[in-house]
C-alpha cells in the first residue's frame, strides 16, 4: 500500500494546537461484593494530532481507560474532556451523540456491515446521525487509506487488512477529536499489521487526526509518539519514541 505523503486538502485538516484528550484523576470502581477499583486517579493529557498508546499488564486497566476516555462509561469520578467538551457528567443519550459527532472507533474485529457497500460502511456514522456523507469525502479518505476506487465493493471483496483500512476510514469520517483504536493489528499477520500502523502514523502526521492506541503488542506501540503505561489502575509513567524491546522490558518491570 502506499500511504500518501501529501495532507488531504487543508479545509479537512483540524486543528492540531492543543489538548485533544484530558483525563483529570479518574477513577472507575466496578461494584460489586468486593468493588474493583479498575482505575484509580488517573491523569493524563493527548495533544492534538498525537499518536500515543496505552499499554499495561492484562486487567491493568486499559480497556476500562478507552471505554471511559471514550464516553462508553461514565467515571466513578474525576474529569474527561474530549475536544473541550467535558463528557464525564453526560446522559446516555447525550454521551451516544457526542460519541458519534466526536469519537471515532477501530476494533480488531472491523465490524464492517456485510451487506452494505464500503462507501455505504464508511458513511455509516453520519447516515446514523441523519446527514450524508459527500461522495467526494468518501473519495478522499479512501485515497487516504490507500484504497481509491473500492467504493462500491462488499466488505467480503476485502482482505483483512483492506477492511481495517475501510475502518479506519469510517472512524475518521466525522473528524472526530479522537481515534480510538483497540487492539486494531490483532487480527492481522505481521505485514499487514504493519501497513495498518503506518496508515495510523499517516493518519495522525498526515491528516493531523488525534489517535489513542490501545494494544498488548510492543512492536505497536513503537509504531506511536509516546506509550503510556499503566499497571493496577494507576498511570505508571511513558515512553516516548521507544523501539519496541525497550517498551516490552519497561511492560516486563510493570508485570513483576
Ligand atoms: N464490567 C466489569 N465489572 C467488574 N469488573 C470489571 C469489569 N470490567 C473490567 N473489570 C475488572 O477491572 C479490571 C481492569 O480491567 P480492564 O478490562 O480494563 O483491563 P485491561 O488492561 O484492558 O485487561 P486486558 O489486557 O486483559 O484486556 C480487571 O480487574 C477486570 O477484571
Amino acid at each position: 500500500m502506499t500511504v500518501p505523503s501529501t495532507p488531504v486538502r487543508s479545509t479537512t485538516v483540524p486543528s492540531t494546537t492543543g489538548t485533544a484528550l484530558l483525563l483529570e484523576g479518574v477513577t472507575r470502581t466496578y461494584p460489586g461484593p468486593v468493588p474493583v477499583h479498575a482505575l484509580q486517579g488517573v491523569s493524563l493529557a493527548v495533544d492534538r494530532g498525537s499518536f500515543t498508546a496505552v499499554m499495561g499488564p492484562s486487567g491493568s486497566g486499559k480497556s476500562t481507560l478507552l471505554h471511559v476516555a471514550s464516553g462508553l462509561d461514565t467515571p466513578t469520578a474525576g474529569r474527561v474532556v474530549v475536544g473541550g467538551t467535558e463528557i464525564d457528567r453526560l446522559s446516555p443519550d447525550a454521551a451516544t451523540r457526542f460519541r458519534r459527532d466526536h469519537v471515532g472507533f477501530v476494533f480488531q474485529g472491523y465490524d464492517l456491515v456485510r451487506h452494505l457497500t464500503v462507501a455505504e460502511n464508511i458513511g455509516l456514522p453520519l447516515t446514523l446521525a441523519g446527514r450524508r456523507a459527500e461522495p467526494t469525502r468518501v473519495a478522499e479518505l479512501l485515497e487516504s487509506v490507500g484504497l481509491p476506487g473500492t467504493e462500491d465493493r462488499l466488505p467480503a471483496e476485502l482482505s483483512g487488512g483492506q477492511a481495517q483500512r475501510v475502518a479506519i476510514a469510517r472512524a475518521l469520517v466525522s473528524q472526530p477529536d479522537v481515534l480510538f483504536a483497540d487492539e486494531p493489528t490483532g487480527a492481522l499477520d505481521r505485514a499487514t499489521s504493519e501497513r495498518t500502523l503506518a496508515l495510523l502514523r499517516h493518519v495522525a502526521d498526515g491528516l493531523g487526526q488525534t489517535v489513542v492506541l490501545v494494544t498488548h503488542d510492543p512492536a505497536a506501540a513503537a509504531a506511536a509518539d509516546r506509550t503510556l503505561f499503566l499497571a493496577d489502575g494507576r498511570f505508571r509513567g511513558e515512553l516516548e519514541g521507544a523501539t519496541a524491546g525497550r517498551i516490552a522490558a519497561r511492560l516486563l518491570e510493570l508485570a513483576r
